[in-house]
């Protein structure tokens, strides 16, 4: 039985519950390989008061399902109409609606289908619930974040500091495959991952965690080239059964999580998210992963990057390139 106790010291070893406070969190595309794990672990989150389900197909489903489990948030289910009535109250919404990827396939062979998911989610959130923080799981997260930003300039309610491209997945990556070479729990080897979320663009500083600096030459480059392309892994694995889902979803509520905690006002909540970044807006990225602070009003503080090595020099510089490209494509489709 998995008892009120249990779920209890699950969520105390996933979630920190410090400075619990009342937040309405909606989920758009609950029904989906993501959403509806991601469902689950939001359920368990302390901070979580009511949980708002949307999938243009399954969400009264899942509802259902998780409505069961004996924690204290209230979940609702909403049909493929019911988007607006969805989004009403909620200050915190998180999106891993659209389609995923099929071995062969890039990230960016997505866009066509996801830009039109984006800004159509976007268009509705940025109309119910100005105000809440849009945490994008979709991909290409590089080019949706854009997309969703634009959507709510428009529509005059941008605020730059509650837009969230989800990249916490590399995070948890580079953690476990880092812990995997040097032993230990990943939790004593945490690593910032910085850029956007695909290929190139995801570039770990392994050199700003001690533990990784014995991991010189190929054995670097390997681990690096892993965590840029961990998605690939589980996708050929996957053998055209879709992406990584359960992983993300607990990515996704850890992101969430943090965001949570950062909304009640727990200080030093400090995790990379790729927002609107002034670091390297002089050379057209307006978008940027690197650490950010979590508070009351979103990313209340971006990180510069600290101190690079040579070969992580080398790293940005790809992955800027790559970056500029991605959000010029978001912002060209609503043009
Ligand atoms: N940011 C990241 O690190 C990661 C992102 N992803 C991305 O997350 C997305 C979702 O992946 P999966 O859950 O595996 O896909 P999936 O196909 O299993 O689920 C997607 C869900 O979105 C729903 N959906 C589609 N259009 C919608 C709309 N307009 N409104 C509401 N719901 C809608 C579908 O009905 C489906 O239930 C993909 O784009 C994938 O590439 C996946 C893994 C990691
Ligand atoms: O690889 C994909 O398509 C899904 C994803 O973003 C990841 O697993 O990092």
């Amino acid at each position: 039985m998995f008892a009120r106790s249990a779920a209890r010291k699950l969520a105390a070893r996933q979630f920190s519950t410090s400075a619990a406070r009342n937040i309405n969190v909606t989920v758009l595309g609950a029904g989906g390989g993501i959403g509806q794990p991601l469902s689950l672990l939001l359920k368990l989150d302390p901070h979580v008061t009511k949980l708002n389900l949307y999938d243009i197909r399954g969400a009264p489903g899942v509802a259902a399902d998780v409505s069961h489990i004996d924690t204290a948030s209230e979940v609702e289910g909403f049909e493929a109409d019911k988007l607006e009535e969805a989004l009403e109250g909620a200050e915190v919404i998180v999106v891993p609606a659209g389609v995923p990827r099929k071995p062969g396939m890039s990230r960016d062979d997505l866009f066509s289908t996801n830009a039109s998911v984006i800004r159509d989610l976007a268009t509705a959130a940025a109309k119910v619930a100005p105000k809440a923080h849009l945490c994008i799981i979709t991909n290409p997260v590089n080019s949706m974040v854009p997309i969703a930003s634009r959507v709510y300039d428009r529509a005059g309610v941008y605020d730059p500091k509650r837009i969230f491209g989800v990249s916490t997945l590399d995070v948890v990556r580079a953690s476990r495959f880092l812990a995997g070479i040097v032993g230990g729990d990943p939790a004593d080897t945490p690593v910032t991952v910085i850029g956007g979320h695909s290929g190139e663009t995801i570039v770990p500083l392994f050199s700003q965690t001690p533990a990784a600096k014995r991991i010189t030459g190929e054995a670097y480059k390997k681990l690096v080239h892993r965590v840029q392309f961990g998605g690939d892994e589980v996708v050929q694995a996957k053998a055209g059964a879709g992406s990584a889902t359960l992983s993300m979803a607990y990515a996704g509520a850890k992101f969430t999580n943090a965001l949570l905690r950062g909304i009640a006002g727990e200080k030093g909540v400090i995790t990379p998210s790729y927002v609107r970044s002034p670091l390297y807006e002089n050379e057209g990225i307006e978008f940027f992963a690197s650490n950010v602070e979590l508070g009351p009003n979103g990313a209340e503080k971006i990180y510069p990057l600290g101190q690079l090595t040579a070969e992580e020099e080398e790293y940005l510089k790809a992955c800027k390139d790559g970056l500029k490209k991605n959000i010029q494509k978001g912002f060209a489709f609503l043009d």
